[in-house]
């Protein structure tokens, strides 16, 4: 029998303060997000959505509590590879480099030896339906490609996890569209996927959807109507 992959993310009461402040942010906060899944997390500006994925991504450590990545606790190892291995940033500054065309700007995830990564690049573009602009300098790349050009760079080394942030600000509905559909695909082959965003027809493409509400999630809703919750096996 197959084992079921490891979470591809966990927060076990996780608490954060920044530096010189006198309140947590975030506090005692739980999210276990499993392989293949997509979770979006919604609330008001300023309630800690940014700071979630930045625990999440081992950008932020938390001042109380756990965060595992696929089974792996980042605090017994090193982090930074960690965060290089199995974790794919969408930020909402996508960081493309206009200097570099689409397919070196997705190999650029590997570091700078670009031809090294032609292949894995082109097919990363190829899954999210891109293989037409792989050559295309990014600068003449509509705003929808640009974000889906970023998510195939979060997605080229196959992470457990994706976290994207507002990954749909600034889009019409098709490219919005477009974009989920890239987000989606990415949780097909095995990817958990966090999105923050504002934009209800996202959260409503998400297996699950939560609340971040005084520094706590509310419960996950159950499956959307466009990904299912994995089964479970017995039944
Ligand atoms: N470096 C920092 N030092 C102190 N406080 C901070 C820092 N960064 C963020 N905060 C505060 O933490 C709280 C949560 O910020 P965060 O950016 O996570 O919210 P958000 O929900 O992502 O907001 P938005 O939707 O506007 O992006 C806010 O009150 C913010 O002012």
């Amino acid at each position: 029998m197959l084992e079921e992959p490891p979470a591809a993310l966990v927060l076990d009461s996780v608490s954060y303060r920044y530096p010189g402040t006198d309140q947590n942010v975030i506090e005692n906060l739980n999210l276990t997000l499993p392989a293949g899944l997509t979770h979006a997390v919604q609330g008001p500006s300023g309630c800690g959505k940014s700071t979630v994925l930045a625990l999440a991504g081992l950008i932020l450590a938390p001042t109380a509590g756990t965060v595992t990545i696929a089974g792996a606790d980042p605090a017994a190892g090193d982090p930074d590879a960690l965060r290089r291995h199995r974790v794919g940033t969408v930020l909402q500054d996508l960081g493309l480099l206009p200097f570099l065309n689409t397919w070196e700007n997705v190999a650029a995830a590997f570091g700078p030896r670009l031809a090294r990564h032609r292949e894995r690049a082109r097919a990363a573009l190829s899954a999210l339906d891109m293989a037409d602009l792989a050559d295309r300098p990014v600068q003449e790349l509509s705003g929808g490609q640009r974000q889906r050009v970023a998510i195939a760079r979060a997605a080229v080394h196959e992470p457990a996890l994706i976290l994207a942030d507002e990954p749909t600000s600034g889009l019409d509905e098709k490219n919005g569209d477009l974009v989920m559909e890239a987000l989606l695909e990415c949780a097909a082959r095995g990817t958990g996927v966090l999105v923050v965003t504002h934009d209800p027809r996202i959260a409503e493409r998400c297996a699950r959807t939560s609340r971040l509400v005084d520094g706590r999630l509310t419960d996950a809703t159950p499956a959307g109507p466009t990904q299912e919750e994995p089964r479970d096996p017995v039944h």
